[in-house]
């Protein structure tokens, strides 16, 4: 009976196991004594799954998702994406199976692939109907979704408009695991609201599994089917929406707050103990780095920490990052 229900259920679309990650030092290697920024990462996600990844700023939500985005080398059995290593099969990415849109998307998507930035005297039009192989029935749905007026000119628009724009063209190939680093920081109540119906039918009716990193819980109280909160690059809770509510009779954004807060306290009152002992206040302090290293993984470098030549952009906020950028989210 159990080996038939095994029988049954669909492989997961996103599966970690034990991720342990770290970034390199400015010699491309991690610092020496250091600690990996992610731990003892585990989770399963399923076909349909909508999983809201929270967690405080600096916790690590954007570098598991550009881990999973294939953005970031690990060990190829540490993470499967539809069963098969983002960061090795790139056939995952350029088929559009496996879509991240994040904060090097938010810079880049302005010209990558089409040569033109977001900014420029262009229509939405010319930008949305200039991606190729695309079902124009989705084509028109994510416009009207997105209440994309065509005759805007890219130059001429205002954020949330131009964001909007960028978000349809990174919609309109279908995707079956989509990563999303906070993208609706510049939309408006209504349509974040349309966007996010948009993608909760998306998972319904193709099966398709989303993980979105957000700060903001407005509107998203009936959205996620399943809940990560990550702390300091360790998994601290990942269960299904329903038990996250037996669990908590607050309002999302509330049973949040309250896990932060909890954190927030505890992470004081170690700092206090610390302190009090005559040690830094801070853990893991590497040479002013948070990035740390693993001494174990030192002698496997050939998978290289997290540095892979060429692919990795560089996350370094500044203005020449952001000359072409389709707005100035910085991070
Ligand atoms: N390229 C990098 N090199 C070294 N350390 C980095 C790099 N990018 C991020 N970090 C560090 O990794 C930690 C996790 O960062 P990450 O961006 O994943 O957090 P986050 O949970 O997405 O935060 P936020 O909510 O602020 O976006 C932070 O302490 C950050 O300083």
């Amino acid at each position: 009976m159990a080996a038939k229900e095994a029988e049954q259920r669909p492989n997961p679309t996103v599966e970690i196991k034990n991720l342990r990650f770290t970034y390199p030092g400015i010699d491309g290697h991690p610092p020496p004594g250091s600690t990996p920024l992610i731990q003892d990462f585990s989770l399963s996600l399923f076909p349909g799954d909508r999983c809201l990844l929270v967690g405080s700023n600096g916790a690590g939500k954007t570098t598991i998702l550009k881990i999973l985005g294939g953005k970031h080398l690990v060990e190829p059995e540490m993470v499967r994406v539809l069963g098969r290593s983002a960061f090795h099969d790139t056939a995952l990415t350029v088929s559009g199976d496996l879509c991240y849109l994040g904060g090097e998307w938010r810079r880049e998507v302005a010209f990558a692939g089409f040569e033109v930035s977001f900014q420029m005297d262009v229509s939405a039009e010319k930008m949305i109907f200039g991606v190729a192989g695309v079902d124009p029935q989705r084509r028109d749905e994510l416009i009207k979704v997105l209440s994309v007026d065509l005759s805007w000119r890219m130059h001429k628009v205002s954020d949330g408009q131009r964001r909007r724009v960028q978000i349809c063209m990174g919609l309109l190939k279908p995707f079956k695991v989509l990563l999303l680093d906070e993208i609706t920081v510049d939309l408006d109540v209504l349509a974040r609201a349309d966007l996010m119906k948009f993608l909760k039918k998306e998972c319904q009716e193709c099966g398709a599994t989303i993980i979105y990193a957000t700060h903001i819980f407005d509107g998203l109280e009936d959205w996620p089917s399943y809940m990560v909160y990550v702390a300091h690059g360790k998994l601290q809770l990942a269960m299904p929406m329903d038990k996250v509510k037996e669990m908590s009779n607050l309002s999302l954004m509330r049973t949040v707050e309250s896990w932060l807060r909890k954190e927030r306290d505890e992470d004081r009152r170690k700092r206090k103990d610390r302190k009090a002992k005559g040690l830094s206040e801070f853990e893991n302090q590497v040479e002013g780095t948070r990035a740390t290293g693993d001494p174990v993984h030192v002698a496997s470098r050939a998978l290289n920490n997290g540095w892979a030549g060429g692919r990795m952009h560089s996350t370094i906020a500044g203005e020449d990052n952001f000359f072409l950028s389709s707005n100035r989210v910085l991070r």
